[in-house]
């Protein structure tokens, strides 16, 4: 049988290349639609991709550590949408504890602690009237600007070191770039469809990964009901992605060639941006530009473990240094909520700063970040830390940052195309894909099950056009020059 001269096949085999959240939830959509030829192509030894733990601490002291995705950002409220994340984790049974980030802080500066938490109240009211006002701009169809913009019209100047803190604690800590790098419209999007149950958003609890198994036990967990051995490759790296009318072929570092009708490239942002991965032939114009005007972020999390605990007894503190975004935001995770007893505390950087210390050797950022609390502490002797890690998330080639954040450059039309298809038979999904939930878990999850969803449809009618996407991204009134 055939369809405009094409052969119609409806046991159509399928790579889902990549094996995170996405791919995972992309291949169980796809089971579920009656599709089982399919198979996972996974770099990695295991499933899970940014959901990602390892083992942390002195001999002894040891404890699973998250060093990717570490919340559950927006639960559920009463009978609401709830997030599928905090779905998976009630199924699953993982451990996780609430994280107050607001009602359990303190604060310091380079001369030791400050109560500025009137500062912080005021940056939060900032934040808040920040993605009001971005809906307004949307209601009324007016252009978008960077999240700068918006604070400056606000009257949101953050002057001082303890105001900037406090901003970066709202806004960078979140996006993992600065205002000035991110759009106030997208940025705010992706603030209320999680966080604001007037939107459809989940709540605004976070829930904090705690398990010993990992937070990536979940996605395992998932893919064990379903998953049979035989769909699933790990330890293969795809070179060369192959696309034709015809099929799509993936060329594995070993020299393998892999070959199916359809593929679904789950791949990060950063990845396509780095060309880690050879297309042939290349991408379309439409879709490069899309790819290249996403940006990819750094959100890096700073693990240090001591003999015991000297610091702070809340969840949370923010240090206000002279430079923007110097090892800002502490947490303790010897914490009765947390790991306690651990002497573990974490700190975490962002954007171009977390760029500069994946430069320098593990020995120089410890000396940083020892010097950051003998300045918040300076009635204490630092002892040494009896452990220290960081993971360098832009350096790896299986990921080049840690989330995609929306820059006011970046139009509708080209996330429409940085999510549709090329050809018949080449997808995309991730959370960069997500125009909702970009950055985030649910946003993996979500478009892993919508893309797969799409995918089924054209499979079993054998064949079809797929997303629709715009071949130039066009301003709506030309320049006037
Ligand atoms: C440090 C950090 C903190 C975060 N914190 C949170 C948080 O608290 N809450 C939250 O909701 N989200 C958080 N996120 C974001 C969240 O982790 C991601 O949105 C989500 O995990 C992305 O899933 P994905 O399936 O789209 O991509 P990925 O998980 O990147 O999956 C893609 C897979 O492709 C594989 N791959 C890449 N290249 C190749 C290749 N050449 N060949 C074969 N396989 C390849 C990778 O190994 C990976 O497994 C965080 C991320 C990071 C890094």
């Amino acid at each position: 049988v055939s369809v405009d001269g094409r052969a119609l096949k409806k046991d159509a085999s399928v790579l889902i290349l990549g094996g995170g959240v996405a791919g995972v939830i992309a291949a169980r959509t796809l089971h579920e639609q009656g599709i089982t030829n399919f198979t996972i192509v996974e770099a990695k030894g295991e499933l899970g991709g940014r959901l990602t733990s390892t083992t942390f601490g002195a001999k002894g002291k040891e404890v699973t550590l998250e060093l990717g995705a570490n919340w559950v950002q927006g639960t559920q409220t009463d009978n609401g949408p709830a997030n599928p994340i905090w779905t998976l984790v009630q199924k699953h049974g993982l451990k996780t504890h609430e994280n107050d980030w607001t009602g359990s802080i303190v604060t310091y500066n380079a001369t030791g602690p400050d109560d500025y938490l009137d500062l912080f109240d005021e940056s939060a009211d900032a934040y808040t009237n920040l993605t009001i006002t971005a809906g307004t701009r949307v209601d009324k169809r007016l252009v978008d600007a960077t999240a700068r913009t918006g604070y400056s019209l606000l009257g949101a100047k953050s002057r001082t070191p303890q105001a900037m803190a406090s901003e970066y604690y709202q806004f960078d800590w979140e996006y993992a770039q600065t205002p000035e790098e991110s759009s106030w419209i997208a940025s705010s999007w992706g603030n209320n469809f999680t966080y604001n149950t007037d939107v459809g958003g989940f709540g605004d609890d976070n829930q904090m990964a705690l398990d010993p198994r990992g937070f990536k036990h979940i996605i395992q967990a998932e893919a064990a009901e379903f998953l049979k051995p035989a769909q699933l490759r790990t330890n293969s790296t795809i070179k060369t992605i192959k696309n034709s009318d015809s099929g799509v072929s993936v060329v594995l570092e070993s020299g393998e060639v892999l070959h199916a009708d359809y593929a679904l490239c789950t791949f990060s942002l950063g990845v396509l941006q780095h060309d880690d991965v050879v297309f042939e032939p290349a991408l379309p114009d439409w879709k490069e530009e899309a790819i290249q005007s996403m940006t990819m972020a750094t959100y890096t999390k700073v693990f240090l473990q001591f003999e015991e605990k000297f610091w702070f007894d809340t969840e949370m503190a923010l240090y206000a240094d002279p430079e923007r975004g110097r090892y800002p935001v502490w947490q303790s995770l010897d914490h009765v909520n947390f790991l306690p007893g651990s002497g573990i505390v974490f700190v975490t950087t962002t954007g171009d700063y977390s760029l500069r210390i994946e430069s320098l050797p593990d020995e120089q950022v410890q000396e940083e970040v020892l010097g950051v609390l003998a300045a918040m502490f300076p009635n204490t002797t630092i002892p040494a830390p009896v452990a220290f890690h960081f993971p360098r998330w832009n350096a790896d080639p299986l990921f080049r940052g840690s989330y995609s954040n929306w820059p006011s450059s970046f139009f509708s039309e080209h996330h429409e195309n940085l999510r549709a298809n090329v050809g018949e038979r080449l997808w995309f999904a991730g959370e960069a894909t997500s125009q909702k939930y970009f950055g985030f878990l649910h946003g993996a999850y979500f478009e892993g099950a919508d893309v797969a969803t799409d995918m089924a449809k054209c499979i079993k009618a054998g064949g079809c056009v797929g997303m629709k996407h715009v071949q130039e991204v066009t301003n709506a009134r030309p320049y006037k020059i």
